[in-house]
């Protein structure tokens, strides 16, 4: 699986401790994020640059940083066919995948330490998606998209 991890100024440090993570673990990672934390970064240009590559076909799933997780994952979910899912726990990071079918997952690097934001990978991707029920109701999200994408 191709990880693609995108991140701004504010969730240098923990983007790089995930992708030395995540790489170790034998993923393969393609890193879009921010280098340098002095340098700013408007986090809707980096959700953009990585849904839009995900969609492409370029990567499997993506790892989304920024301040709170917010803002990237808000903009990531502009881009038809993202589940963006934040997350500060790996219950709910989990279910992000069962239940929504989530293909990225964001975290706030103001909000989690470092080893809880490795508990929430380690249930974001050791989880798969359910099916059944939760797949008519994913669809209907996907509904919602349509409509307003024509
Ligand atoms: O958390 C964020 C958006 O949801 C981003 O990380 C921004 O960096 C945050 O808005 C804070 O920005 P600042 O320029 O570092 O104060």
């Amino acid at each position: 699986m191709k990880i693609g991890f995108g991140c701004d100024h504010a969730a240098v440090e923990l983007k790089d401790e995930l992708l030395k993570y995540m790489s170790e673990k034998g993923y393969e990672c393609v890193d879009f994020g921010s280098k340098n934390p002095e340098e700013k970064v408007d986090y809707p240009l980096k959700g953009q640059e990585v849904a839009e590559s995900l969609i492409a076909g370029e990567i499997d799933k993506a790892v989304l940083i920024c301040g709170t997780g917010i803002g990237i994952s808000l903009s990531a979910n502009k881009v038809p066919g993202i589940r963006a899912a934040v997350c500060s726990e790996p219950y709910s990071a989990r279910l992000s995948v069962e239940h929504n079918n989530a293909n990225i997952i964001a975290m706030g690097a103001r909000v989690v330490g470092n080893e809880l934001a490795k508990s929430i990978l380690d249930a974001f991707f050791s989880a798969s998606f359910q099916g059944g029920r939760h797949e008519r109701r994913v669809n209907l999200i996907t509904d919602i998209e349509k409509k307003y994408n024509k």
